[in-house]
């Protein structure tokens, strides 16, 4: 089969630079043909992927790195037929953790992608797609989420753990918490779901299409690909010990039922800063673990959006 093969360099804070070879290779080692996309920047390299599902009858394209690639990949894909196969070498892999794909592992990643290429394992998966509430685009490589699109504090922890230099892997999720406990607050917000408006504060406010968040952090156990809605995830403003208990139980989803948390599902939810006295204006927001574009923003589940090559069913705990 074609396959197209998009890396990341950077991923994993540049420890894994080989894995985008031993991935054409181990790709060409099971009968296929590679077309390798190189570039030097997360646009450049969209916009070669892009470039090259417009010339080529492509059968499937790989990414190998973190969630940002699984973002990047998405976008390229996004409402066409052409599935997606993830060698997650990143520093949070929520998306092959949903998934019950290998990390770090880039043969074993390439044994799930020809398998389920050969025998048709995909979820025709719910992607998010994002606007202004008006509908108007943001930008172009930001307009599809696989996985969440934050606004809250965890937006905030994440832009903190992103520009970390130390420690590597899920660590610096756990780090970068106590980076941001000093400046904790609680963001005024305006939340138009399909049930109604909410406004208030909150240190939270994620909408996720998949259940882990921040390096394996089990936020929304519940969330599926494959109901054609979001859940979003919302929590009191509450103290920084408080803060501390909760975020201790979210790694296993003991979180869910504490009363200053909040999911609601929806297939749409228009999100926009509140300015009240005592809220501070909402970070900026991340999707996928990549900065996005500021409040307003429209986020929609768009089902089937994408076609995620997985393992095979009985090996798998998502939902395929
Ligand atoms: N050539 C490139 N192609 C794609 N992304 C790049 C490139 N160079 C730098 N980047 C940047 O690398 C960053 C990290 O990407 P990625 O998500 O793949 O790895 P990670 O952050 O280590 O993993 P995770 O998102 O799972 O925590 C992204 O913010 C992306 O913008």
């Amino acid at each position: 089969m074609r396959i197209a093969l998009a890396s990341n360099p950077c991923a994993g804070h540049g420890r894994h630079t080989d894995a985008a070879e031993l991935a054409r290779v181990g790709l060409v080692r099971r009968g296929h043909d590679v077309l390798v996309v190189t570039a030097d920047s997360y646009n450049a390299t969209r916009e070669a992927a892009t470039a090259l599902l417009e010339h080529h009858e492509l059968d499937a394209l790989v990414v190998v790195g973190g969630d940002g690639m699984v973002h990047l990949g998405l976008d390229v894909v996004a409402l066409t037929d052409i599935p997606l196969g993830i060698v997650a070498v990143g520093t949070g892999n929520d998306v092959a953790r949903y998934y019950g794909l290998p990390a770090r592992d880039v043969d074993a990643s390439l044994d799930v992608i020809d398998a389920a290429l050969r025998d048709r394992h995909v979820v025709n998966a719910d992607a998010i797609h994002v606007t202004r509430p008006d509908g108007t685009p943001v930008a172009p490589e930001h307009e599809w989420c696989m996985s969440t699109v934050s606004t809250g504090v965890e937006a905030a922890v994440n832009a903190r753990a992103n520009a970390l230099v130390w420690p590597h892997g899920e660590a610096r999720y756990t780090v970068a918490v106590f980076g941001e406990l000093a400046r904790l607050r609680p963001y005024g917000y305006r939340v138009r779901t399909d049930s109604g408006t909410w406004e208030g504060g909150a240190l939270i406010l994620t909408a996720a299409n998949t259940r882990y968040f921040g390096g394996g952090m089990d936020l929304v156990p519940d969330a599926s690909t494959t109901d054609g809605l979001l859940e979003v995830v919302r929590l009191d403003p509450m103290s920084r010990p408080g803060l501390l208990r909760l975020l201790s139980k979210v790694f296993t989803g003991a979180h869910i039922g504490h009363p200053a948390v909040h999911i609601e599902r929806t297939r749409a939810v228009v999100i926009e800063a509140l300015e009240r006295e005592g809220l501070s204006l909402p970070p900026h927001p991340m999707a996928d673990g990549e900065p996005l574009t500021t409040l307003p923003l429209r986020v929609e589940a768009v089902p089937s959006a994408v076609r995620v090559l997985v393992p095979a069913p009985a090996a798998q705990d998502a939902d395929a």
